[in-house]
Order: C-alpha cells, then sequence, then structure tokens
C-alpha cells in the first residue's frame, strides 16, 4: 500500500473548567508524541475566575506556546473564533447546559462522562447537536485505549477464553466523603453525585465490552438487577449485575467510596480461560493477562501498551480524526451507546433509590 502523506488534522480546543481532568486532559493535548494522530491546539480556557485560569496554565501547560487565552467565564469560549470544540470538564450537573451552550454557538463538543445525569437529557443534547450539524462525543475515555482495543479483538475476534460467561469489574475509591462539604461534586445531588455516575459507569463499561462484541443500538439488551447503599439520597456504593437471558452470562459491576479497589479489578471468565486486566484504576488500564484454562499465575500471558500521559490523548485524536471526516459522532463512543449506557444508569437509580432533583 502507498504511504499516505496527508498530515494530521489540526484541532483548536476551548476548555471549560480548570478541575481535575481538565488538567489531565491539557497535558495530555500538550504531551509531544512521534505517532500522535493530529495536532492538537489549546487556544483558550475558561474558568470561574481569571486568576484560577491562569494559575491552572502556570501549573499545567507552562510551555505551550502560544499560551491559550484565559477568560473569567465560560461564554467567552463557547463563542470564540479560535475555538472549533469545547471540552467540558465541569460536574454532571452542568454538563446538559454546558453542552447545549456550546452547540448553539456551532461548536464541536466532547464532554466528560457521565455526559449527562439521565437518558432523557442526553437525548435533548444529541437532537440539538443533530440540528446544529456538529459532532459531539461523551469523554469516556478508557474506550480509546489501545489496550481496551486489543482485549475486546482478542475476546471477541479470536475467542482466546471462549465463550465468555461471566465478568466481575469494580472501582472502588476511598473518599472520605465525610470531610467534603455538601457542595462538593461528590456530596451535592445536584451535581450528579454517587458512585453510579462517577465511577461505576467504568465498571459497567468492563461488563458491557466483555460480554458483548456489539454497542449501541446493536447490542443484546441485558437485564438489570441494582442494589445501592444511600447516604441521604446518594450512593456510597453500587452494585449492577447484568444479565443477558440468551446465554445466562452475566457481569458483576460495582463501586464503592469506602474502600480502594486493588491493582487488579476485573476479572473475565471464559469457557476455555480468563482474564484479569489491572491498572490504577477501571477508568486507566495498564495492562491485562490471558489465562487458557488450567494454566497456573506464572503461565499466563501479559498484554500492556505505553501510555505516555494519562491516557486522555487517544479519544482526543480520535475526535480529531472524525472532525476532519466530517463525522458528527464517533464509532467506539456512539450517541446511541451513550444513551443506553445512561438507560442503564436509570434503572440502576430506580431500583436503587439514588435521586437527583432533576428526576423530578
Ligand atoms: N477526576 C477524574 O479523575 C476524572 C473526572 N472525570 C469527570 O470530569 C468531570 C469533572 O470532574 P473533576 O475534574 O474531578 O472535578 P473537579 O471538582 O476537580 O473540577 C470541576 C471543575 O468544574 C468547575 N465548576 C463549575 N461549577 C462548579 C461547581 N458548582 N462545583 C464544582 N466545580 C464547578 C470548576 O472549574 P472552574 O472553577 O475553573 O470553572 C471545577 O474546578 C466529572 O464529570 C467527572 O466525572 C472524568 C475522568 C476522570
Ligand atoms: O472518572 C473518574 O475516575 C477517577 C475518579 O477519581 C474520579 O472521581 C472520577 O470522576
Amino acid at each position: 500500500m502507498a504511504a499516505s502523506n496527508k498530515s494530521p488534522p489540526t484541532l483548536r480546543w476551548g476548555i471549560i473548567a480548570t478541575g481535575q481532568i481538565s488538567s489531565w486532559f491539557v497535558r495530555d493535548l500538550s504531551l509531544s508524541r512521534s505517532d500522535a494522530k493530529a495536532k492538537h491546539v489549546i487556544a483558550a480556557i475558561g474558568s470561574s475566575s481569571q486568576e484560577k485560569g491562569e494559575a491552572f496554565v502556570k501549573e499545567w501547560i507552562p510551555k505551550v506556546d502560544p499560551a491559550p487565552k484565559v477568560y473569567a467565564g465560560y461564554d467567552n469560549i463557547y463563542n470564540h473564533p479560535d475555538v472549533d470544540i469545547v471540552y467540558i470538564g465541569t460536574p454532571h450537573g452542568f454538563h446538559k447546559q454546558n453542552c447545549l451552550a456550546a452547540i448553539s454557538a456551532g461548536k464541536h463538543v466532547l464532554c466528560e462522562k457521565a455526559f449527562t445525569l439521565n437518558a432523557r437529557d442526553a437525548k435533548e443534547v444529541f437532537a440539538a447537536a443533530k440540528e446544529k450539524g456538529v459532532f459531539v462525543m461523551e469523554a469516556l475515555w478508557t474506550r480509546f485505549f489501545p489496550l481496551v482495543q486489543e482485549l475486546q479483538h482478542l475476546i471477541h475476534e479470536e475467542k482466546v477464553i471462549g465463550n465468555v460467561h461471566r465478568v466481575f469489574a469494580d472501582l472502588g475509591l476511598d473518599q472520605d466523603l465525610a470531610s467534603l462539604g455538601p457542595e462538593s461534586r461528590l456530596k451535592n445531588p445536584a451535581l450528579g453525585a454517587g458512585t453510579l455516575l462517577d465511577v461505576c459507569i467504568y465498571s459497567l463499561t468492563w461488563g458491557l465490552l466483555s460480554l458483548d462484541r456489539n454497542i449501541g443500538e446493536a447490542a443484546e439488551q441485558p437485564v438489570i438487577k441494582a442494589v445501592q447503599t444511600l447516604s441521604d439520597t446518594i450512593d456510597v456504593a453500587s452494585t449492577v449485575v447484568l444479565f443477558y437471558p440468551s446465554t445466562g452470562r452475566q457481569a458483576i459491576c460495582t463501586s464503592t467510596a469506602m474502600f480502594r479497589t486493588p491493582d487488579v479489578f476485573c476479572r473475565i471468565e471464559g469457557s476455555e480461560g480468563h482474564i484479569t486486566v489491572e491498572g490504577v484504576s477501571a477508568s486507566c488500564p495498564s495492562a491485562f493477562t490471558v489465562y487458557s484454562k488450567g494454566q497456573s499465575l506464572s503461565e499466563g500471558k501479559r498484554f500492556t501498551t505505553p501510555n505516555p500521559g494519562f491516557g486522555l490523548f487517544w479519544e482526543a485524536d480520535a475526535v480529531a480524526e472524525d472532525i476532519a471526516a466530517g463525522k458528527k459522532e464517533n464509532t467506539i463512543m456512539p450517541w446511541a451507546e451513550t444513551v443506553r449506557v445512561l438507560e442503564i444508569l436509570d434503572e440502576a437509580r430506580r431500583q436503587g433509590g439514588a435521586r437527583f432533583p432533576v428526576d423530578d
């Protein structure tokens, strides 16, 4: 095949919010990578205050040249002439309004997980995006890790462990919620607090991706069984069981705010063996090991791929390629998949009892 001489696309980002995930995201955008599939320009940053925005640039991307323009408030980002796409790193409860504002200004959007507080709101955002003709994606970064792509290939195409029948996936954090004020995004139900939207979404991702090669509308819809441990109205622990009646396969997807999950956070069991997945958390896998039936711990085959940053640049590259190709949604995280996952989360909260004011 002839080598392509097309240069990688350039995407100009406007960042709203300067919290933890935005800091990781801009750091990853600014990485120098020989295999980058896109050139990322951090054009502008919007924060609750000018000082906070400037401190963020100084701390996280001091060497980016030219330095991004910093603004107090988010409106300047939505309307910025040098911004192609708005990255939304606010708490869950603001995602819908931030997305709608960016879309209304004609910008593409990459919005952090959980995309909205419920499936109804996500559908509203996608309807607005469709009408405006812009690209929108939920930043479910884990799905874009080459390691996760490789794992899906080995499970579903090569069937390295035969037929998968059971999955355990956990994301637990020791969050010391008692020390946080009621306004914290981890405590305030109006912001979508609770482990379900914050971290169980990753455990669910492992269950869904391991048990079905299809996503979105093509996926088999599992039966959902859920329980939640509540503190006031937010969940401090959730267990969501996915049950696929066609074959009886099941996933046990869990989260907690009271205990940090050890490195091995997921086990995928099949008729011919099993796979363990490890990493700092289910959001950020670093390796997996495939064991054929009967193999001991030392006999498994370990897979790993280098991650020179936090691992957020893979989704950013995918977005840039999609936008350059004129696409409005991404095939790894299409709109229907975001809605499907939120419908599962809605059902888990209906059964488990966690409520958000927006539900009423
Ligand atoms: N932390 C993580 O590891 C990851 C988080 N995410 C997702 O990213 C989103 C943000 O999470 P994270 O970065 O941890 O959150 P942080 O609390 O660290 O940051 C959120 C930022 O949102 C802005 N903001 C606007 N209004 C409010 C408000 N009322 N309360 C708090 N913050 C507000 C603030 O930025 P400013 O003052 O600049 O406007 C704030 O710094 C969530 O959807 C989360 O699920 C995704 C992957 C990983
Ligand atoms: O997405 C996330 O992953 C890691 C957690 O620390 C964080 O609370 C969450 O938002």
